[in-house]
């Protein structure tokens, strides 16, 4: 994966855009958060492709180069969303529920993967690779190159890097596990940063429910102690809303707690 993927992010500009991300769409090659003409944009190329549900593969986005990359997206993609389906089974028994009860409230996974890509930039002092955010989805699972540092997480106030380590994923919490488990765990606001000398890749499998579902704080979660802090949402509607911002760390959830508070 991380061969094949290096290789296809080293072709030629014109041989990428062949998978060009439409304008207003999300899947294929490009840039994310994109959303106004004179914003200075991340330190990053990406490929984004939506991998489950299969029947909603945009094949056409899949790169052909270099040969068998799909079947290698496949390949690990499937590992990742064994690895996710456990995660979430051990989370729902964490969170005091059967082990089925996460995994049955996505009524179906989406599951997507991005590929950010950061070359070498001569003044990282003055970019980001991948500006603050939480990730969006109910978890996110990340590989990072071995040997090249770039993911900072938010703690205390401050910017921690978090050392790559091989063979590990690492593993987000997202906004959606912090709605339903009524801000019990909270989704971590994290950020790239960019190197002088070093290219880096990091693969994100973004773990997501169904479009159509609606999310809130489980019932088991809110109590006299607990009072509920997050207002209902439809998962769809609320991705669309996030992908429409530029990344602004976590300020869109505090937005709905706001919401709550005045209701
Ligand atoms: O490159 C990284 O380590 C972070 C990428 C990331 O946060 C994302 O794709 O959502
Ligand atoms: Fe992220």
């Amino acid at each position: 994966m991380k061969e094949a993927t290096t290789e296809f992010f080293n072709l030629p500009i014109e041989e990428k855009e062949m998978y060009a991300m439409p304008p207003n769409d999300v899947h294929g090659y490009g840039h994310a958060y994109v959303v106004s003409e004179d914003q200075i944009l991340d330190w990053s190329d990406l490929m984004y492709l939506l991998i489950y549900p299969t029947r909603c593969r945009r094949l056409q986005c899949w790169p052909n180069t270099p040969k068998g990359f799909k079947d290698i997206i496949e390949a690990y993609s499937s590992e990742v969303n064994r690895v996710s389906r456990e995660l979430l089974s051990s989370l729902s028994v964490i969170m005091g529920m059967e082990n089925h009860v996460l995994l049955e409230l996505h009524k179906e996974i989406i599951q997507g993967l991005r590929m950010n890509y950061y070359p070498p930039c001569i003044t990282p002092e003055n970019v980001l690779g991948v500006s603050p955010h939480s990730d969006s989805g109910t978890i996110t699972l990340l590989m990072q190159n071995d040997d090249v540092c770039g993911l900072e997480i938010r703690h205390n106030g401050g910017w921690v890097p978090v050392v790559p380590k091989s063979d590990a994923l690492i593993v987000n919490v997202g906004d959606i596990l912090e709605i339903w488990s009524n801000g019990k765990y909270k989704s971590i606001e994290h950020r790239a940063v960019t190197n002088k000398n070093r290219e880096r890749i990091s693969y994100a499998t973004f773990i997501c429910p169904w479009d159509d579902v609606e999310v809130e704080p489980l019932d088991h979660m809110v109590d006299h102690e607990n009072p509920k802090l997050y207002k209902k949402v439809i998962f769809g509607e609320y991705l669309r809303q996030s992908l429409q911002r530029k990344m602004e760390g976590k300020k869109h959830t505090l937005m709905w707690q706001e919401l709550i508070e005045y209701e």
